[in-house]
């Protein structure tokens, strides 16, 4: 059997990406240490965390627990929805590095585009993330749930493309309109709840490719995600799943598999988060 090594994917600034991650959202502060260390110790290099989660200051106290290099381990946090406007986000930025004791981020990502808020303002946040770049304390800079129209302007207010979209994708919500701009704008997909929460493990056709590829439910829908070259990080405070979910780089889905995964999209009927284009939740 092939082994099981996570590749990188070269982002559009040059930077790498190792292609499978792994994901805190809903992991409580106090068992995140312990579920980002699991990861660590079974071969995970990259976490994805943000600062509407609350736990980006454990992140960092498993980081430094590991044992591993600074420099092996990929790091996201993302820009909280409170702090768009230029002088907040810069705050908000620093915030994230104390929290974390980091004195850089691999990638840092505007969260939410808000487009109902600020005035429809995310090109000036924009602005500071390259500021961030820029100046060196974060390698990477993204934008996370944006949509096509969000994305068009920013290309044409902007200077840097975004070296990520972080969306949420799975087979039944496949976001192709977005994955696809991303892919012709040199633009990496990043794809959120890939395996939707749970909800799409039990899918009778995931079920019967897992039972064919002698694999499980979970293993069969990240592989698909990997195969259509999109990112990933899974969340789970399970240890048996964190390692479960690591290990999908030692099998392939063949044509008809894949076709029948991405046969599940359900269009926006299948979205399980709120639409970026309405969101506008601002933590109080
Ligand atoms: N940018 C954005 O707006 C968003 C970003 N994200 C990012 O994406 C990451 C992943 O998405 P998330 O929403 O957490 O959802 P996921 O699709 O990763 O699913 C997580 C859920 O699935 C369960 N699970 C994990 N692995 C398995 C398995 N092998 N078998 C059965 N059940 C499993 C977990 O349970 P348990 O923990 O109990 O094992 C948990 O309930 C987040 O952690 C976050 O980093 C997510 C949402 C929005
Ligand atoms: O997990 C994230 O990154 C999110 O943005 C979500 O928490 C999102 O805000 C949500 O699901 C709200 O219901």
């Amino acid at each position: 059997m092939a082994d099981n090594k996570v590749p990188d994917i070269s982002l559009n600034d040059g930077n790498p990406i190792p292609q499978l991650g792994f994901g805190v959202f809903q992991i409580e502060p106090k068992d995140t240490a312990r579920a980002v260390g699991t990861a660590l110790a079974i071969g995970y290099r990259h976490i994805d965390t943000a600062q509407m989660y609350g736990n980006e200051a454990e992140v960092g106290q498993a980081v430094r627990a590991s044992g591993l290099d600074r420099g092996d381990i990929f790091v996201t946090s993302k820009l909280n929805n409170g702090f768009h406007r230029p002088d907040d986000a810069r705050k908000a930025f620093e915030q994230s590095l104390r929290e974390l004791k980091f004195d850089y981020l691999d990638l840092f990502l505007i969260h939410w585009p808000l487009p109902t808020l600020y005035d429809g303002d995310y090109v000036s946040t924009w602005k500071v993330l390259e500021e961030f770049q820029r100046d060196g304390r974060v390698k990477s800079i993204g934008v996370s749930n944006f949509q096509v129209a969000h994305l068009e302007r920013l290309a044409a207010e902007a200077d840097v493309v975004p070296a990520v979209n972080q969306i949420e994708a799975h087979p039944y919500f496949g976001n192709e309109e977005v994955r696809s701009y991303d892919r012709s704008h040199n633009i990496l997909t990043e794809a959120w709840s890939p395996i939707a929460q749970g909800k799409v493990l039990d899918d009778p056709t995931v079920v019967d490719l897992a039972e064919q590829v002698g694999r499980t439910p979970a293993q069969v829908v990240l592989r698909w995600h990997v195969q259509r070259g999109d990112i990933v990080f899974p969340k789970s405070t399970t240890p048996k799943r964190i390692e479960e979910n690591f290990g999908i780089f030692d099998f392939t889905l063949d044509d008809t598999a894949m076709e029948r995964l991405t046969a599940l999209d359900k269009g926006e009927n299948g979205r399980q988060g709120p639409d970026p284009d309405t969101f506008d939740y601002v933590p109080s």
